[in-house]
Formats: structure tokens, sequence, C-alpha cells
């Protein structure tokens, strides 16, 4: 059984969720600890001689302890890098929120002491006509990390998101802040201090913008300005 699972949003797509994810498992590696990841639903795979593979998956299946295939870490694989509601539908394919947590109770059953669970987009990305991706950690009672881009416009959707989150009856783990870009945003110290002050929960890190490196090598190197003692104690 793994011993703590974690939701992983951000306050929209592209923001880091991924990037974060495979550096807190990379941290979470050197800390000695067994881990686990998955990304349920994806839309934005490639068309490969072993089936459709998604970008954020293969990161995940690469950065973890234990050895997966990859449809157990990525079970609905979508081809177009749309809304996962709409890929399904021109798929022809139902998704549920039942079934994304059939595929997520099946991983947490795996013995470890850390499991991630990438969402898709942000935390009001629909599923279905019906639901919305928030209902899967809803009803795992997963605590959520959130991912937040420093640029301006941040601190209201990330405002918003921890709203969100707290009025589906979840809690808010932590929070991680990256940058999106090279440049530094202006006054960006004042954001991370209004976030600190108003978000109600701890900051795992603030992750700067690494230009240079090999993506493969992007998570070690953002591990080390993580602080993930408050995922792992207790
Ligand atoms: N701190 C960083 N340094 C360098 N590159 C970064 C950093 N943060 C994000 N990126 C890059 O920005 C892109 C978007 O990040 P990522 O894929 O982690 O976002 P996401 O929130 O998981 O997106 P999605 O909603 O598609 O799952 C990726 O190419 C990632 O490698
Ligand atoms: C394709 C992309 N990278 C993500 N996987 C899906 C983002 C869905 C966003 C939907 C929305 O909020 O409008
Ligand atoms: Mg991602």
């Amino acid at each position: 059984m793994a011993k703590k699972t974690y939701f992983i949003t951000g306050t929209d797509t592209g923001v880091g969720k991924t990037i974060v994810s495979a550096a807190i498992l990379e941290a979470a590696k050197a800390a000695g600890k067994r881990t686990l990841a998955m990304k349920p639903i994806a839309s934005g795979c490639d068309n490969t001689s072993e089936g459709l593979r998604n970008e954020d998956a293969l990161m995940l299946q690469a950065a973890i302890t234990e050895t997966l295939p990859y449809d157990t870490i990525n079970p609905i694989a979508l081809e177009p890098a749309i809304a996962p509601h709409v890929a399904a539908h021109q798929a022809g394919r139902q998704i549920s929120a039942q079934r994304l947590v059939g595929f997520c109770r099946g991983m947490q059953i795996r013995p470890a002491d850390l499991l991630l669970i990438e969402g898709a987009g942000g935390w009001r990305v629909p599923l279905n006509d019906r639901e919305t991706y928030a209902a899967v950690p809803a009803e795992l009672k997963l605590p959520v990390i959130l991912v937040v881009p420093l640029k301006l416009g941040c601190i209201n959707h990330a405002m918003l998101s921890a709203e969100a989150v707290r009025a589906d009856g979840l809690t808010l783990a932590g929070w991680v802040a990256n940058r999106p870009e090279q440049q530094v945003m202006s006054c960006e110290q004042d954001t991370l201090d209004y976030l600190t002050a108003h978000l109600g929960a701890p900051c795992l890190g603030v992750l700067p913008w690494i230009e240079e490196a090999e993506t493969v090598a992007l998570p070690g190197l953002l591990s080390r300005y993580l602080n993930i003692t408050p995922l792992i104690e207790k």
C-alpha cells in the first residue's frame, strides 16, 4: 500500500505540474523513499510503434523508483493535445471519475512510500458533461499539491484554485512556485510573500527556470530547490 498519495494540480495547463512532480519524485528518491506516479488520463500523445505515448507519463515513469509498464502509469491515452473530455469524445470513448478512481486505487495498493497522481490542466477541467477531474481526488480524499507559475496573474489563479480545492472538501498539502520562463517576474518576492501568507499551506519550494539542461536532467536539478519534508514526514 502506498503510504502517502498526493494529487498534483496546477493553476492552469503548462504551469509545471509534470516537472514539479518529477522533481518531488527525485527528491523522495534521494531521501531513500520508494516512489510511484500516475498520469491517469493524458491528452496529447505521440503515436508510436508501442502505442500512444505521452511525454508527462514518460517523464513520471523515468522519475519513479519502481518499474511499471506504461499502461499502468497512463491507462487512458488520447492523441490530440486538447481538453480531455473533447479528446475522449472525438475518440468515441467515455471517461468517468469512477473509472479513473479505479485506476488510482489499483496503483495505491502497490507498496511504496509516495505516490503522486498528476491531473490534467487545472482543478475544474471537465471529464465529461457531468463531472470534473476534481471528483477523482475528492472520491479518494487525497491531499493536493498546487503548482503556481510565477507570472503576473498567478495570485488570483492560485487563490481561486486553493479555494476550489477546499470547497471540494480537500486539504491543500502544499504548493510549489515555479518560474515558467527565464525572465523573473517583477515584484516576485511580493508575490511569494502574499501567497505564503494567504494560501494556508506550506510552500515546498521556489523552482528556477533552468534553460540549458537536457529535459531528462531537469527533475534532478530542480529537486534541490524543494523541501519535501512536509510530504513524507508522519
Ligand atoms: N522550472 C522550469 N525550468 C525549465 N523548464 C520548465 C520549468 N518549468 C516548466 N518547464 C517546461 O515547461 C513546459 C511545461 O511544463 P509541464 O509540462 O511540467 O507543465 P504541466 O502543468 O504539467 O502541463 P500539462 O497541463 O500539459 O500537464 C515543459 O516543457 C517543461 O519542461
Ligand atoms: C493538452 C494539455 N497539455 C492538457 N493535457 C489538457 C489541458 C486541458 C485544459 C482544459 C481547459 O481548462 O480549458
Ligand atoms: Mg503535465
